[in-house]
């Protein structure tokens, strides 16, 4: 099924009436004003009567693209003064409203085009380097309790009820974002989630939004590609958390960049501390049980007022032990009683890509599990939650994005080198990268910990490493691939090939357990 991306109906707005919602001077308008019904910052997605933003990219001017938006069915422009002046040479005559923070600006413009549709309904954005999809699928769970119209927005799908689509991006632009809250509202959805990449935040993608509750999860070493720093990473998140943005926020405190968000943020938050040996909060979690058969962990949550309350996760390993607690926190923030918050979460069903176990231990098989740890601190955490769930040996199959933080490379090797006893090191998204050159920097920080490369194989194509990992594993081992998640693609040298980790096990075990079946039949013959 699919879903429609704008709501089937808008009142139409004046522009004069958005350049003011955008805070902008009614001067900023030049040329005449005219009504507006939709919104967009790609030319290739406007529709009749849009407002187009064409933004300084990063690459090249969106006022290049003005003509074809026009021509698309565009009736007015909003970008810089050098945008403007871009339109003018090219002889257009179309309206055009200049900003100065033109993302921004768009964003509010777009809400006040739908509506404000983030304003009508119970709205939570969730932020933090790791464990934003799979905490946005246990807040939609416990938000379910008492909203029966939900939807979920992140890196996995964009779904509104029991539709459905492969999202496209962790958070989608902001005029993308308050087409699809205005369709939520036509749908009866009252509550929804959305995850907010740090990109969004820095890009003001989610801009114009009001959000009931803003969460924050963690902040560790990753996109420093494009944020350069650790502080200029967290201050493009701590966006989320500013007064206009976010009625509340809830903030897990287990690192100190998030100590420093809870300390600085200008608006009332809530704090959850789940690890032994963090800072107390206002919310904090006791006797973490990780569950001897891998599946889930049990914990009591202790309120702010002392009460303590039993309380579960769904899916194993400590990091979600994490996961849960905010996602009771966030969503009894945003208005669920807790005893249904606690049962929404533990009743969570697995997210695709996220610890996902793919075939179970058996006296014939391994464990095997795919997981999206795509960071150092991930890669540990994930690691360590399935250490304790496997008798026998622990075999990661793993790489490392092409055209992405370089950095973390030798960091991950050293780190699967420390914690996995088998390693089979692959390519992940090499994109424009060569994919050995991205393997050789993993395959350095490895070879720090073990000079020798014992039970270090490396093995490409990634399907062809998944097969050789899980032939591998033993009954008692655990085979854990990481990097790609739920990812139905992989994306080398330009081109997005159909590719699976999930897919690739499930087709590795039927030619294993084909083999099997030969090898018994010559044995008895
Ligand atoms: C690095 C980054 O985030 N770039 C975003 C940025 O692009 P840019 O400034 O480079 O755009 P540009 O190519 O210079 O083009 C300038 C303008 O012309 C427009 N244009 C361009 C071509 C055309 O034919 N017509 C047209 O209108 C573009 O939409 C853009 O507004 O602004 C564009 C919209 O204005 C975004 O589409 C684009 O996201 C790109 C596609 C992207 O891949 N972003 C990724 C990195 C991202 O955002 N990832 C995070 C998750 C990260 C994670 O946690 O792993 C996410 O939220 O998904
Ligand atoms: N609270 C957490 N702390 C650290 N690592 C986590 C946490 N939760 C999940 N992880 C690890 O990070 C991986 C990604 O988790 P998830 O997809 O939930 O995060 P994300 O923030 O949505 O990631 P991305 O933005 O890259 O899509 C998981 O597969 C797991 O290995």
């Amino acid at each position: 099924m699919t879903i429609s991306m704008r709501p089937a109906h808008v009142e139409p707005v004046s522009l004069s009436e958005l350049a003011v919602a955008a805070g902008l001077d009614p001067s900023a308008l030049d040329g005449d004003d005219v009504l507006i019904t939709g919104a967009t910052v790609d030319s290739r997605e406007v529709r009749q009567g849009d407002l187009f933003g064409a933004f300084a990219g990063l690459v090249q001017h969106g006022a290049r693209f003005a003509a074809g938006a026009v021509a698309a069915g565009a009736v007015a422009i909003l970008t810089d003064a050098a945008g403007r002046d871009m339109v003018r040479a090219e002889g257009l005559t179309v309206p055009v409203v200049v900003a100065q923070h033109t993302r921004a600006a768009m964003g509010e413009a777009a809400a006040a085009v739908y509506g404000h549709p983030s304003s009508r309904l119970t709205f939570v954005g969730i932020t933090g380097t790791n464990g934003k999809t799979t905490t946005s699928y246990f807040i939609d769970n416990a938000l379910a309790q008492v909203h029966a119209h939900r939807a979920v927005l992140g890196t996995v799908e964009l779904r509104i009820g029991d539709e459905a689509i492969e999202s496209p991006r962790t958070t989608v632009e902001a005029p993308v974002l308050h087409g699809l809250l205005a369709r939520m509202l036509e749908e009866g959805v009252t509550a929804a989630v959305t995850e907010v990449s740090s990109h969004a935040a820095a890009l003001d993608r989610i801009a114009g939004v009001d959000f009931a509750v803003a969460v924050f999860t963690n902040l560790q070493w990753d996109h420093l590609d494009f944020h350069k720093t650790m502080d200029r990473y967290l201050a493009d998140k701590a966006k989320l958390f500013a007064p206009g943005r976010a009625r509340r926020g809830v903030v897990c405190i287990d690192d100190e960049y998030a100590q420093r968000l809870a300390r600085e943020a200008p608006i009332p938050v809530e704090t959850v501390s789940t690890r032994p040996g963090s800072p107390r909060g206002d919310w904090n979690v006791e006797d973490a049980q990780v569950g001897l058969d891998g599946v889930g962990s049990q914990f009591i949550l202790v309120a702010p007022d002392g009460t303590r309350h039993a309380a579960e996760s769904p899916l194993p390993g400590l990091v979600n032990v994490s996961n849960a607690a905010v996602a009771v926190v966030a969503a009894h923030a945003a208005g669920v009683p807790l005893t249904a918050a606690i049962h929404g979460v533990a009743t969570a069903h697995g997210v695709p890509g996220r610890m996902e176990r793919v075939i179970e231990r058996s006296d014939v098989d391994p464990l095997a599990i795919v997981d999206y740890a795509h960071t150092p601190d991930a890669l540990t955490l994930a690691l360590e939650g399935v250490r304790p769930i496997t008798p026998g040996k622990l075999i990661l199959i793993f790489g490392s994005d092409g055209d992405r933080d370089q950095g973390k490379r030798p960091v991950m090797g050293e780190i699967a080198a420390n914690l996995a006893d088998v390693i089979v090191l692959t390519d992940e998204n090499p994109r424009s990268e060569e994919p050995a050159a991205v393997r050789a920097a993993i395959r350095a920080g490895i070879e720090k910990v073990r000079p020798d490369l014992r039970d270090v194989h490396e093995i490409e194509p990634r399907v062809a490493a998944v097969e050789y990992g899980l032939r591998l594993g033993k009954p008692g081992d655990t085979v854990i691939v990481t990097g790609k998640g739920h990812e139905p693609t992989q994306e080398i040298a330009g081109v997005f090939y159909r590719y699976n980790d999930r897919d690739a096990y499930l087709q590795a075990h039927a030619r294993i357990v084909a083999d099997r079946i030969a090898d018994e039949r010559e044995g008895s013959s």
